[in-house]
């Protein structure tokens, strides 16, 4: 396989410094430079837990970093604000992109989705990178065919920015493909503290739990007479997101144009 230059935006973050070592095992992958918006004109194996090996320039400006390093993939691991922003100027500049930040609207996917048509580059947003979260969202769309009162319960760590999870927008999303829009629960039920009730998207429910010690978790609930099935997801630590971020940058060296779920590009 050829190498891959690859630029990572959010070196310091959780997620970055996974992705760092992830970059740092994989032969063919070459971390050219880094976006920081704190620590422009170091090094990344200056930035405190970085693998000593990496010479690679950081920058504060992303614009400036993406015409200055001659790159072939950017990788954004920072918060779903900033996500979009590098998504867009990557785009710009004809720059692969791959986006783990989450938080995108339907209206900010049908937007991008359009500038990577336009500018003929592959482009992927993946609401979840751990292989075992896009197997319970393909099982939980094939169990919505039969059982469609579904309720997503998803439980995250409390410095996360974003409710409901990109996982559970994207479950939700991948069930209403499948399933007539039904409203849930009695006719007549009544919020008596506001919120109760989760968040809805066409007739779902969505119920987002934010507490330390959780890492990423989620449970989707479907009731029928007499019974109950549950699929759930556990992601334990980052290291078990890290082979789909490897995925998501060979895969987008190869297609044109945006892919949002990392569904569409296993096989
Ligand atoms: N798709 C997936 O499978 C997964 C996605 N995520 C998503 O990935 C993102 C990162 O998660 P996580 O690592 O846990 O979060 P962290 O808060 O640990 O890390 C985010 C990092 O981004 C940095 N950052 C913020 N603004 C900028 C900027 N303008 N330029 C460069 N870096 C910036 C922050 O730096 P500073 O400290 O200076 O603010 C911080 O180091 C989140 O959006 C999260 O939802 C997380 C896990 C899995
Ligand atoms: O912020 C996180 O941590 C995670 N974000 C993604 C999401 O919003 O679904 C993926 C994973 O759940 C971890």
């Amino acid at each position: 396989m050829n190498n891959i230059k690859i630029i990572l935006a959010g070196p310091r973050g959780k997620m970055g410094q996974e992705a760092l070592k992830m970059i740092d095992q994989t032969p063919h992958f070459e971390l050219v430079a880094a976006i920081d918006s704190k620590n422009d004109g170091m090094q990344v194996k200056d930035l405190a837990g970085c693998p000593s090996s990496m010479n690679a320039p950081v920058y504060d400006d992303a614009e400036n970093c993406i015409q200055s390093v001659e790159a072939d993939v950017l990788i954004d691991l920072t918060r779903p604000d900033i996500g979009k922003k590098h998504l867009e100027m990557a785009l710009n500049h004809g720059l692969r992109t791959v986006i783990g930040t989450t938080g995108f609207s339907s209206e900010d996917l049908e937007r991008l989705t359009e500038l990577a048509h336009e500018k003929k580059t592959g482009a992927i947003i993946a609401p979840n990178f751990a292989i075992g979260a896009i197997l319970m969202m393909k099982f939980s769309q094939m169990a919505a065919k039969y059982l469609p009162d579904i309720e997503i319960i998803e439980k995250h760590h409390d410095q996360k920015l974003d409710a409901p999870s990109g996982t559970a927008l994207k479950t939700a999303q991948l069930i209403t493909e499948v399933r007539q829009e039904k409203t849930q629960g009695h006719p007549d039920e009544k919020e008596d503290l506001q919120g109760a009730r989760g968040a809805e998207l066409e007739g779902i429910r969505i119920h987002s739990v934010r507490l330390p010690g959780l890492v990423a978790h989620q449970e989707v609930l479907f009731g029928g007479e007499g019974q109950l099935l549950t699929i759930r997801h556990d992601s334990m630590n980052r290291t078990s997101f890290m082979p789909g971020v490897k995925l998501a940058a060979e895969s987008v060296m190869k297609i044109e144009g945006l892919v949002y779920g990392l569904e569409n590009i296993m096989e």
